[in-house]
């Protein structure tokens, strides 16, 4: 949330910095839990919602900036920065649906692809903290739709052999 009010104000930099730091809090609540001996089924469903609501409100910041002028991103291949951040916030959804739904379908655990989340936040910040936050966008955009497809692609050939219940029916 932090970060996303940083886009929002036109701080990339800070945006950056906030990221990572959110990145390490991400490590730990796992390790915390891990030590504890208090991982549960849920907990990895409530992580996960909240990544979503992270991952929302980064790229919707990075609109709000862009749009009140706050931030400046430069057009790449005429597209405005603005909606590059949309494209990113798509794709990024799609990835952690793709994994969710596969899984939910039967998929042990789809962590495939090469933009899963890690990947994106750290495109994400370095673009932010170096002055090339739209052509983060645009890597993370680009690849996070490269990634659902991967995703796609190995559910299919997970899911499409035939499973013990379908060879038994006569
Ligand atoms: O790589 P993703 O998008 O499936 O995200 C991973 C999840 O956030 C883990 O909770």
């Amino acid at each position: 949330m932090a970060a996303g009010a940083a886009f929002v104000l036109g701080e990339p930099f800070e945006g950056g910095l906030l990221i990572l730091f959110s990145g390490v809090f991400d490590i730990l609540d796992g390790g915390v839990a891990r030590a504890k001996g208090r991982i549960t089924p849920f907990g990895g469903v409530l992580d996960s919602v909240c990544d979503r609501y992270s991952d929302g409100l980064m790229f919707l910041g990075i609109m709000a900036g862009a749009i009140n002028g706050r931030l400046v991103i430069p057009p790449i291949i005429g597209i405005d920065g603005w909606l590059w951040s949309g494209y990113a916030l798509i794709g990024s959804f799609l990835v952690s649906y793709t994994r969710a739904r596969a899984e939910s379908a039967g998929c042990r655990k789809l962590s495939v692809g090469i933009a899963e989340r890690t990947e994106r936040m750290l495109i994400l910040a370095f673009g932010a903290l170096s002055g090339f936050l739209g052509w983060a966008l645009v890597l993370i955009a680009v690849f996070s739709h490269i990634t659902m497809i991967q995703r796609v692609i190995r559910a299919k050939s997970i899911l499409s052999k035939p499973s013990e219940p379908d060879i038994q029916k006569p």
